[in-house]
């Protein structure tokens, strides 16, 4: 018989990540148009588990960023490091250890609507692991963020709110030491938007897990720890919140 996993085994994340980028620059063609330059020379550095709220209006390079980030899109130019990883450097098979060990969060959630809230959360790891052996961590997810016995509910069964949590969860599946999260709360309604961030912040509290999430919303902006303002590609303000305790 083999032991049972702690009961924290399930919301359990790897400690923060540091973040530094250098430069980074991504252009993008536009059919027979001139180039866009979404990133334009930035450079930033975040703290192992700070929470950082990138603001800044539409078309500024808030998702391009995160999605330079997060390795979905490679930078034209610059550099960007996550803990020991020079995702700009990395090779295909760096890049997918580096993507294994981060978490996003969409605006949409991105749900697969014929899986369960379960096996959504589990669908990450399922190349990796035993299903049977994935399905209790799903569990404790799932329960960590708000949704037991809801676990064989399909998305469409469920609330926006309810299938953003899904997707926080199956965001958490690989204990991510970054999570990144484009306007997560962009499809909610204020109140369960509030909810979403309360659940962020609070797995960064227990977990330290770097959070670094793209938001229009101000109040939430508030709440991180600090807040980044793009324009136009470029970062023209980062400055503390002084609201909020400085960390140990
Ligand atoms: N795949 C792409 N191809 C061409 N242009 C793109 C692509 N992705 C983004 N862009 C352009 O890059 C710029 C930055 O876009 P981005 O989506 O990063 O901004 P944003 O600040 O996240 O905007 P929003 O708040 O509306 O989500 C915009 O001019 C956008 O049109």
């Amino acid at each position: 018989m083999t032991a049972s996993a702690p009961a924290t085994e399930g919301t359990a994340t790897t400690p923060g990540a540091a973040l530094t980028a250098r430069e980074v620059t991504k252009v993008f063609a536009a059919g027979s148009g001139s180039p866009v330059t979404a990133v334009d020379r930035v450079s930033l550095s975040v703290a192992a588990g700070g929470t950082v709220a990138l603001v800044g209006p539409s078309g500024s390079g808030k998702s391009t960023l995160l999605h330079l980030l997060g390795a979905i899109e490679r930078a034209d130019g610059g550099s960007i490091t996550v803990a020991d990883t020079e995702i700009t450097a990395a090779d295909r098979a760096a890049l997918t250890r580096y993507r294994a060990g981060i978490g996003f969060v969409f605006q949409r959630f991105h749900l697969l609507p014929a899986l369960t809230a379960r096996d959504n959360v589990i669908a990450p790891v399922l190349p990796y692991r035993k299903r049977s052996n994935a399905l209790g961590r799903a569990g404790e997810l799932l329960a960590a963020v708000g949704l037991e016995g809801r676990e064989h509910r399909l998305p469409s069964q469920l609330s926006g709110g309810q299938q953003q949590r899904v997707a926080i969860a199956r965001a958490l599946v690989n204990r991510p030491a970054l999570l990144l999260a484009d306007e997560p709360t962009g499809n909610l309604d204020s109140a369960t938007g509030k909810e979403i961030i309360d659940l962020l912040l609070r797995l960064n509290a227990e977990h330290g897990m770097t959070l670094i999430l793209a938001t229009h919303d101000r109040e939430i902006a508030a709440r991180c720890d600090r807040v980044v303002s793009m324009r136009d590609g470029g970062i023209v303000d980062d400055r503390r919140n002084s609201a909020v305790p400085e960390r140990p």
